[in-house]
């Protein structure tokens, strides 16, 4: 079976570029030092890909992906046990590896990646519990990616997700998000998905209404010429980690 890649993938380089690169540095992985690390990682709405893990690896033992889909989880779990048809990922591995300053060691990174990845759950944000009937710790970080406006019907569901998502996080634990402003639509293939258009005012107020302190926060404005262009009409990208106060 021909192996699926970057050509034929809805997520292609552009976009992975700057939220990979927001994630790496988030994990310290430039400077390998000052970044989020600890025991447990939880990535909700992981969809079918990887890119956004690829730093966390380094500095998370156990993670756990999750997604709405059975499909996207199948997806992943085909990447993780390496069958037959998975989605080559290595152009974007060697690209994250380029960042952390280690090209050559893209496979070694791979196989981290896949041992750390211990679950892949069915998750569902717009529930009080996302991950039930799963039982997990508080994990020490979230991260989610273009999975809010994904999923959210209206703000207040929003607001309401965002509550939900904050129980699996333990206190002082950290929220690092990723996605887009002003998006109505995004577009995979000849497939059309509506998108809640999020806005910055409104994401700081509803993370700090519910106790996060925002530590960080990366805007990418629309670049002129994009893979995505025509597939969405995101504004902006941001890139952003909060702490959990309470
Ligand atoms: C645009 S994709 C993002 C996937 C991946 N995180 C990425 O960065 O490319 C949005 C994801 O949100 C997931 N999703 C949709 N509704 C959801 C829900 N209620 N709870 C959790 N995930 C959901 C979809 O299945 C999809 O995988």
């Amino acid at each position: 079976m021909k192996q699926k890649s970057l050509e034929t993938f809805p997520w292609r380089p552009k976009p992975l570029e700057s939220l990979g690169a927001a994630v790496v540095s988030a994990a310290g992985g430039r400077t390998g030092g000052g970044g989020l690390k600890g025991k447990l990682l939880i990535d909700i709405g992981s969809g079918p890909t990887i890119y956004q893990l690829l730093s966390a690896c380094e500095t998370f033992e156990v993670i756990v992906a999750s997604d709405y889909t059975d499909k996207n989880r199948q997806e992943l779990e085909k990447w993780l046990k390496k069958e037959p048809g998975a989605f080559d990922w290595s152009p974007v591995v060697k690209y994250v590896c380029e960042l952390e300053g280690n090209r050559d060691r893209w496979a070694e990174k791979e196989e981290r990646l896949r041992k750390a990845v211990r679950q892949v759950l069915k998750c569902d944000i717009l529930k009080e519990r996302p991950l039930e009937p799963a039982v997990l710790p508080p994990a020490n970080c979230l991260i989610s990616s273009l999975c809010l406006e994904a999923a959210c019907p209206t703000l207040g569901a929003c607001r309401d997700a965002l509550r939900h998502i904050k129980t699996l996080l333990r206190p002082r634990g950290h929220l690092v998000l990723s996605g887009t402003f002003g998006s109505s639509f995004y577009m995979v293939g000849d497939k059309w998905f509506p998108t809640l258009p999020l806005e910055e005012k409104f994401l700081l107020e509803a993370l700090q209404e519910i106790s996060f302190t925002i530590e960080k926060l990366e805007k990418a404005p629309r670049a002129a010429e994009t893979l995505l262009d025509n597939r969405s009409d995101y504004t902006r990208m941001f890139f952003l980690v909060a702490r959990r106060g309470d």
